[in-house]
């Protein structure tokens, strides 16, 4: 088995006509972890992971999925890797467990299909066919035929958009059993929490360039996870940002009105980060 790490993506650079949308992008995923990549709409995550997924060329850089430019992989290469795209597949006639036998004729190494199926939460659905069921559910069916072939490298973009609650911490469940498995994962989320309970590592995207890249409890610096102690008194609302909390509250003597010791999540973090870019630029 190969050291190199499964993803490795190097000055990755993707232009249409004279608009830069993903700009020397540069990552590496190493065997087992999952990344997750984070921006907001137009940062060129999708264009990156489908780049890797082989279904867009890059203009310059380069990228090697399972040590292969993905440009170049043939079929034996295909079946390594699982890729959920971000919008649904229309798999209209066929019942959940006709598409999912069906696809799983195709790898190797398939999972069980009725195990699949109750993995994504589709056993009582089994026998209905794909268009009758919620966009919810067809889902769950693109998650279901993209950990099938029990890949490698496992790619999710945008998994649980249109998830109600239960159903997202359902997946978030079965991701990590995927995951525990040694599989290899690069997911595309607009839920920060998702990243938070799924990914090891993170990286932020805007205007087709990476602004931070880093372990999820520590993407932005120690700085902008410094914790901030807010109460209130006679003489209005007060905030400090230190790193010694507990001794700011102690120092105020018993507990003031309102209270609170936050640190900074993702998603603060993430909102100051994309916050700081031109809006021009990440519109670009
Ligand atoms: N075929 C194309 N021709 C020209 N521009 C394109 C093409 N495909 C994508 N783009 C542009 O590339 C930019 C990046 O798109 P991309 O889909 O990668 O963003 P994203 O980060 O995945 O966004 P979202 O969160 O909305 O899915 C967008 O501005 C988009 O309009």
């Amino acid at each position: 088995m190969s050291t190199a790490p499964p993803v490795v993506v190097d000055g990755l650079t993707k232009r249409y006509g004279a608009r830069t949308v993903v700009d020397g992008v540069s990552f590496e995923i190493a065997r087992g972890e999952t990344f997750a990549l984070l921006g907001p709409n137009g940062a060129g995550k999708s264009t990156t992971v489908e780049m890797l997924e082989g279904f867009r060329s890059p203009t310059s850089g380069t990228a090697r999925v399972l040590g292969v430019d993905p440009r170049r992989g043939d079929g034996d290469w295909r079946s390594r890797i699982g890729v959920v795209l971000q919008s649904t597949g229309q798999a209209g006639a066929l019942t959940v467990r006709e598409i999912l036998t069906h696809f799983a004729r195709v790898f190797p190494h398939a999972r069980d299909v009725d195990e699949t199926i109750a993995a994504v939460g589709l056993t009582e659905h089994a026998r209905r066919r794909v268009s009758k069921l919620s966009g919810g559910q067809q889902r769950r069916v693109d998650v279901a035929l993209g950990i099938i072939g029990r890949p490698e490298v496992l790619f999710l973009d945008e998994p649980t958009t249109g998830f109600d609650p239960q159903a997202r911490r359902d997946f978030w469940q079965l991701i990590r059993q995927v995951a525990s498995d040694g599989t290899t994962i690069l997911l595309t989320t607009h839920y920060l929490e998702e990243a938070e309970q799924l990914a090891d590592r993170a990286g932020i995207i805007a205007g087709g360039r990476l602004l931070a890249l880093d372990r999820v409890d520590a993407i932005g610096g120690a700085e902008a996870r410094t914790p901030i102690v807010r109460w209130s008194d006679a003489s209005g609302r007060h905030e400090v940002r230190t790193t010694e909390p507990a001794a700011v509250v102690r120092s105020l003597g018993g507990e003031p009105a309102g209270l609170e010791v936050v640190r900074p999540s993702l998603e603060d973090v993430y909102l100051e980060l994309i916050g700081s870019t031109e809006p021009e630029e990440a519109a670009a």
